[in-house]
This record gives C-alpha cells, structure tokens and sequence, in this order.
C-alpha cells in the first residue's frame, strides 16, 4: 500500500542530498510505499497520482522517528525511594542494580513483557520508532537467556548486557564470575542477541575483565558496546575504540587521548544526558566531542536506576540547553546517530528506500522540540510504513 504524507511545512530528511546536517524542505511531501519510504521532495515537485491514503500534515512539521540506542526495559519494580535519596544528597553508586536485579529475577515472564510492552508503548507515543533494548537485570544464564527472550519479542535489536554487576551468588568473586560468563553465559545468549556489553566502572568491571567478556562476545559473533567512563575517568572509551565496538555509552569523564581516539575510530559516543540528570553527575563534553569529528547519538537510557524516562524530546532539550549541542545537532543525533550506533544507515533517515518510520510535530519546525521543553509535541507516528500512534488533520 502506497500513503502520501502531503502539506509537509518543515520536513527534516537527514538526508544530504536535500543540503545541510539535517536535509531540511520547506513545504514538502513524503510518499512511503509498504514499509519504506518511495519518495521525499518539495511538494511542487510532486507527481501526485496514485496514492492509495492520503495524510495531512497540516503545514506543521514532521522529523525521522527517534532511534533509541541504549535502554534497559527488561526489569521488574521502580527505585523512586533511590532517586529522592540521591536528590537529598546520596551519590549514584553501581550497588542499586542488584535490587532491581533481585526483583527481575522473581518477576514471571508476562510481567517482564507487559513492563516492556509499556514503556516500548511509552517511547513510541514519544516519537521513538526504534528501541534497542539490553539484558543485564538477570545476571544467570536462565535470567539472561529469558530478558533477551522478552526483549527480542518488541524489538530487532537486543544487546546482551553480560556484565553489569556481580550477583549475590557471587558476591566477592567477580572474576569467577566473569568466566561463567565466558564459559557458559555467552555461548547460551549469543544467537539471542546482537551485540554484548560491559559496565565498565569502578564498583563494576575493571578494565581487564571488561576486556574479557567483550573478546569472547566478539569471538561469539556480537557486536561491541560498552558502558564506558560514566562515573569516573576510566578505561572504557579506549577498550571500545581498541575492539572496534559500534559504540560506547555515557561517555561523561574523558581525556584528550579518549576523544582523539574515539574522533579517528567508528565507535559512536552514545550520550545519556537524562541519566546525568537523574544522577546530578557530570554531563559529557559534547560541544568537543562533535567538534573533535566523533559520531554522536543521543538515548534516553530508560532504566529504573538512573533514569526512568522514555522521552528523547526531552533528552534533545537537555542536549541543546546543558550539553551545548544545537538543536540541529541534537536532533540528528537523536536520529541518524542512535541509527550508526545500531549500525544502520536506514533508519532515522528519510530518504528512498530507508524505513518508513516518522514522527509529525505540533509545531512549525523541529526547533520547537528543545524550545518547548515538557510539552508533548509529537501527535502523530507512522512505524514501518504504517500509521501507529495520533492522528493527522
Ligand atoms: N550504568 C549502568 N547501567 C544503567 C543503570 C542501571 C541501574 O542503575 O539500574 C545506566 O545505563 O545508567
Ligand atoms: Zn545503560
């Protein structure tokens, strides 16, 4: 089935060919066939013939649906009590996953995926087309294997977060730890998964066991990713660019030896700001990291610890107001650069060919996303060719 998505005022393509970062036309038409997009132009240039539907944008804008690179919805129960605590003065320490890790571990099955069904159903209302979503709450190769279960039902991308803290049964035996996960974790998850991932922190995995797990991952067929220099200065920016991982996530402590490595590799630098806001911890240099030449993707991290949000309008607003990035800047990474650190160049691109999957705006530009922090913009979503959330005029 063919749509024309017709009375565009301001469509962003990210594409360029249409000029600039962000590919922009005024008054512009998207014609999407099946799942994919047909046709992108000005609406002078339109061949309008042979539409099976028709939508109206309404002069406002539409913009690629956001590509959310970095989550962590597969967990059972909330830390409110954790975050007012840290509000009040407490500082984020690494210790507050193994209470959620304890309740993932009692949840059934059905309460996992109703909980991802939830929050998935959150970011798409949002504008969020596309969500990667990691393991890491089960910890056990049953616990493991069943998350990347749940979460490989609501989405393609499904990352195996093998160490992300020590379980109680190992509990002062990290390194026993991390060869079960070599030896029995990783063989039994790897055909579920797409990539694996470290959380590599002081109070976490050191350098040498990161190293570890994301070698025998590497070994097993995944992808790369890394938890890297949230916290503190570390190692997990260079242990990314040194095995070529598609990305590294947080990104907040770094050194000039970290953002030239990172400016002359292809590992993206996935920035959660919202988790430094929930956190009050240090929000990652991104005014140098773009003008160094490093990809940027931007996610909204949505976990029960650190930030328990699905918003990425939100997570723009942040990244233009306190990471310094422009809202042009901010929206790309938002969506073609979540998309490179999924590695694909067809999603969050409107371009011939690439993924039908959009979002339309009540607003007359995409500048309106960090202008008018809090308000729910997005009134309309077409995922995979198909109208999915709102309505059009
Ligand atoms: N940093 C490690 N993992 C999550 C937080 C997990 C949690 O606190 O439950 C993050 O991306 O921020
Ligand atoms: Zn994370």
């Amino acid at each position: 089935m063919s749509v024309l998505i017709d009375n565009i005022g301001s469509l962003v393509t990210n594409d360029p060919a249409h000029g600039g970062l962000l590919g922009a036309i005024t008054d512009a038409a998207v014609v999407l066939d099946g799942d994919r997009i047909a046709w992108v132009g000005p609406r002078a240039e339109l061949d309008g013939a042979g539409a099976d539907e028709r939508l109206d944008a309404g002069g406002r804008a539409v913009v690629p649906g956001f590509v959310e690179s970095h989550s962590h919805l597969v967990f059972a129960g909330e830390r409110a009590e954790e975050f007012a605590a840290r509000m009040a003065g407490e500082s984020y320490a690494a210790g507050g996953i193994r209470s959620t890790l304890a309740k993932t571990r009692a949840a059934t099955d059905d309460e996992l995926g109703g909980n991802v069904a939830r929050l998935t159903g959150e970011y798409l209302a949002q504008g969020t087309t596309t969500v990667e979503i990691k393991s890491g709450y089960g910890q056990s190769v049953p616990d493991e294997r069943r998350s990347l279960q749940v979460a490989g039902s609501h989405t393609p991308f499904a990352t195996l977060l093998a160490a992300h803290v020590t379980p109680p049964e190992f509990a002062g035996r990290t390194d026993d730890y991390v060869a079960m996960v070599i030896h029995q974790m990783i063989p039994a998850c790897a055909p579920l998964a797409g990539w694996v991932d470290v959380f590599c922190e002081v109070g976490a995995f050191d350098e040498h066991q990161s190293r570890a797990v994301l070698a025998a991952g590497k070994a097993a067929g995944l992808g790369v990713k890394v938890h890297g220099n949230q916290l503190h200065q570390g190692p997990g920016v260079q242990l990314a660019v040194e095995l070529d991982a598609t990305s590294v996530d947080h990104v907040c402590h770094t050194t000039d030896a970290d953002i030239e490595a990172l400016a002359t590799s292809s590992t993206v630098a996935t920035l959660l700001p919202a988790a430094d806001f929930s956190t009050r911890n240090r929000y990652p240099d991104a005014r140098r990291l773009w003008d160094a030449g490093v990809t940027v993707a931007l996610g909204a991290d949505c976990n029960p610890g650190t930030s328990y949000t699905t918003s990425m309008p939100f997570v723009i607003a942040l990244a233009v107001r306190d990471l310094r990035l422009s809202p042009d800047e901010a929206l790309w990474a938002a969506t073609a650069g979540g998309a490179k650190a999924l590695g694909r160049d067809d999603l969050g691109v409107l371009r011939p060919g690439a993924v039908a999957d959009l979002a339309l705006l009540d607003a007359p530009s995409h500048l309106h996303l960090a202008y008018r922090p809090g308000v729910p913009l997005v009134v309309a979503v077409v995922k995979n060719g198909a109208p999915a959330r709102g309505r059009w005029t």
